[in-house]
């Protein structure tokens, strides 16, 4: 592999004086003596494994030179030593992981979703939860992901993109206004709630400069108007999860009291992993059911989260979403797409088109099947995948379809082991060699995907896209 730089050390927080003496009188003294003990130590590096690419992690770590140890947050999340744990390392490149705090991993493991449930996560972005809730579904069912910053959003995308997700839709909307279009739609709603980030304080240093002892309230009021939308959006009887990253009480205990209180059909249920401990029902005026929720402090292992898994009752009045079919506009029509997309799916890959083949003018895709038709009016980064455009009245296929495939479905491949030069090579954007038969190809790194070149004359014409090239 190539050399990598070293990186600057990152700057290390100092915890405004008014937040540590906020947390030494609501834990008491030894527990913020733990706390603050915690706090000082190494932040522990988490990595959950995409279900979608790979579920052997003895076999994923013995080739990726990783050292990896269980994490009670989450079965498919380890806390991670040794080798280039990074985003530059090849299977990163091919969506093979996800770097995430540990305790993140915790909000997906209280929601639970199963194949076949259509999920909403509401606040995505960057798409830490979104690429766990999309690997929990293996598949089957939708995610709906959306984020209201239109930047965050861009991200979120091309992380799921990454993690050759095939069944979610990415927006870049209000809460309000994507809930108002999906009405009663979701069996399983996540609001990972913006915040004050007061766990994230070591690791987001402006998280700690930006807090005031006024910052609670402020993100609880916007707290308590997204779980009021994200209400709307859920199915009787289905299952809606609250977290955030921080450890102030008004955000946590006291937002999910007042949500009980005025939604008597919403009730607390128990979060079927046992990490953490208890939130505190004496920290938000004594509802008794909110010591099912659970809290993670540093001295549980992570660097902080709050989560709460809430049911509606199966009885509650729901709204009912009302589609429209995609229209097609210039171009071909969805059955001309599917005949073209079998075709280059017989060649390149080892299993049919998934999902439903759609024309859009010269752009093809192949969207959920979970979803017969879009919501008009939203602002809709991605609908399942975009297989490619017509372009000369030639197909040519992206990024993300070859990210999408499933593991050993690439029949014309160059498969390169994680340190060969030509894969860095690739990763940086250069063209490399190729043998045999010109026309497209995937490039593997040790099994995986990373992306893929058009061969001709030897060389292997480079498409890795340029804002993911390493530098
Ligand atoms: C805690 S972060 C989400 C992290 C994400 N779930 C993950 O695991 O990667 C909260 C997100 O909410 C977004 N946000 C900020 N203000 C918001 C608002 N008023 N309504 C909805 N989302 C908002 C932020 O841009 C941010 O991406």
């Amino acid at each position: 592999m190539a050399k990598r730089k070293a990186r600057p050390p990152v700057p290390q927080a100092v915890p405004p004086a008014a937040f540590l003496a906020r947390m030494r009188g609501l834990l008491g003294e030894a527990d913020f003596a733990a706390f603050e003990a915690a706090q000082t130590a190494p932040v522990r590096r988490g990595l959950r494994l995409n279900l979608l690419k790979c579920r052997d992690a003895s076999a994923f770590a013995r080739i990726a030179g990783f050292s990896l140890s269980p994490l009670p947050f989450s079965p498919e999340g380890f806390s991670v030593e040794g080798g280039d744990v990074s985003g530059r390392h090849p299977w990163h490149h091919a969506g093979v992981f996800y770097l995430q705090e540990p305790s993140a991993m915790s909000a997906v493991t209280a929601l639970d979703p199963r194949p076949g449930q259509r999920v909403l996560d509401l606040c995505a972005a960057p798409g830490g939860k979104s690429t766990q809730i999309a690997a929990r579904l293996g598949g089957q069912g939708l995610l709906v992901a959306n984020e209201i910053v239109p930047g965050r959003a861009k991200i979120l995308l091309s992380n799921l993109e990454r993690f050759g997700v095939r069944n979610a839709c990415v927006y870049n909307e209000t809460p309000e206004r994507l809930c108002a279009a999906f009405p009663g739609f979701f069996d399983a709603v996540l609001v990972d709630a913006p915040c004050s980030g007061e766990g994230m304080f070591r690791r987001e240093p402006a998280a700690a400069a930006e807090w005031t002892p006024e910052t609670p309230a402020a993100c609880a009021r916007r707290q308590r108007a997204i779980l009021d939308w994200a209400k709307t959006a859920l199915r009787p009887g289905g299952v809606l999860v609250y977290s955030t990253c921080t450890f102030a009480p008004e955000e946590n205990e006291c937002v999910v009291a007042a949500f009980l209180k005025e939604n008597p059909d919403f009730s607390m249920e128990p979060i079927p992993c046992a990490f953490g401990r208890p939130a505190r029902p004496d920290w938000g005026g004594g509802e008794p059911s909110l010591e099912l929720a659970r809290r993670i402090f540093p001295q549980d292992g992570g660097e902080g989260h709050f989560v709460a898994r809430l049911r509606m009752g199966a009885g509650a009045a729901a709204g009912t979403a009302r589609f429209h079919a995609q229209e097609n506009g210039d171009g071909m029509d969805d059955a001309q797409a599917d005949v073209l997309l079998r075709a280059f799916f017989a060649e390149q890959f080892g299993e049919p088109p998934y999902g439903r083949p759609h024309a859009a003018g010269e752009v093809l895709f192949l969207l959920p099947e979970e979803l017969p038709a879009l919501p008009q009016g939203l602002r809709l980064l991605r609908a399942g995948v975009c297989a490619g455009r017509i372009k000369s009245g030639r197909f040519e296929p992206t990024h993300a379809l070859y990210l999408a495939a499933a593991p050993g479905a690439c029949r014309r491949a160059v498969d390169l082991p994680l340190g060969d030069a030509r894969l860095a090579a690739f990763l940086h954007g250069e063209q490399i060699e190729a043998d045999g038969a010109a026309g497209y190809i995937a490039v593997l790194a040790a099994g995986h995907a990373v992306g893929f070149g058009k061969a001709s004359g030897g060389v292997l014409k480079n498409h890795y896209p340029r804002a993911l090239r390493t530098l």
